[in-house]
């Protein structure tokens, strides 16, 4: 089975993700592999900075993702082309890594994407597990994490659908609101419920 972990930025992702791996379940991460695309010298490097130009690369050649990320979150367009270029080489590669997953008898395998519903990625996985906190947490816990202004928390937040939207598509909701413990405890519950333990 290929479960589809997905949410907003700050809702809880990761910490889910290093949940199932705890219990042996390998997790594909799209912001990882967003970040190996553009790495010098891969696919999509190039492209990103003949779009944006040299101002959003480092001394070392390396992409500036703060400057980057300044500019796509406040302009729809310019994150609309960065998509564009993005989107399908990472797609690609996480197609390639659930192939070598499954080559290796892996049978639950993990998607761990952000933009799972916005990208219309859907047809990637069997089953949809949606980590969920209110609003106003999922700022909170952003601000903090990240040290963002009040603004650069709203653009991020506006570039996303709103998670209460995101309840209606998901097979499970995970509330990460109170103690990791609690969140465990939900996910443990679901993956016993679709009999993907691969320890049970
Ligand atoms: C804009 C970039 C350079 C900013 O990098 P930065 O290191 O600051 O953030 P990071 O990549 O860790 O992303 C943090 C979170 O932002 C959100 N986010 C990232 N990209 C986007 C996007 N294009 N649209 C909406 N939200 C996004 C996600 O919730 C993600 O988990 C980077 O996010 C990027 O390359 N984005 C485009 C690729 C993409 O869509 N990634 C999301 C996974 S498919
Ligand atoms: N149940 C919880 N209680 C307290 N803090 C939490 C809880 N779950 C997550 N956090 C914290 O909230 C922040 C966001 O969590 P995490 O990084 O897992 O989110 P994410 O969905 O992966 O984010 P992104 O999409 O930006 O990568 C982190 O600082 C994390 O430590």
């Amino acid at each position: 089975m290929i479960i589809g972990l997905t949410g907003g930025i700050a809702s809880g992702k990761s910490t889910v993700s290093k949940m199932l791996k705890d219990e042996g379940i390998p997790v594909i991460d799209a912001d990882i592999v967003a970040r190996e695309v553009v790495q010098i010298g891969e696919e999509a490097y190039e492209k990103v900075v003949n779009n944006f130009g040299i101002e959003v690369t480092n001394s070392d050649g390396t992409l500036d993702r703060k400057k980057l990320g300044a500019i796509v979150f406040n302009d729809e367009e310019k994150r609309s082309a960065l998509n564009e270029i993005l989107h399908p080489v990472i797609r690609n590669r996480m197609e390639n890594r659930v192939g070598e997953l499954k080559e290796k008898g892996y049978k639950t395998i993990v998607l761990d994407i952000p933009l799972l519903f916005e990208s219309k990625l859907t047809n990637l996985v069997d089953k949809i597990i949606l980590v969920y906190i209110d609003e106003d947490l999922q700022r909170k816990r952003l601000q903090n994490r990240d040290q963002f202004s009040d603004e650069e928390v709203e653009v991020r937040l506006k570039a996303q659908f709103p998670l209460k939207e995101k309840i209606k598509w998901a097979d499970e909701v995970i509330h990460n609101h109170g103690l990791l413990s609690d969140t465990k405890e939900q996910l443990v519950t679901i993956l016993i419920k679709w009999n993907c333990l691969p320890r049970s």
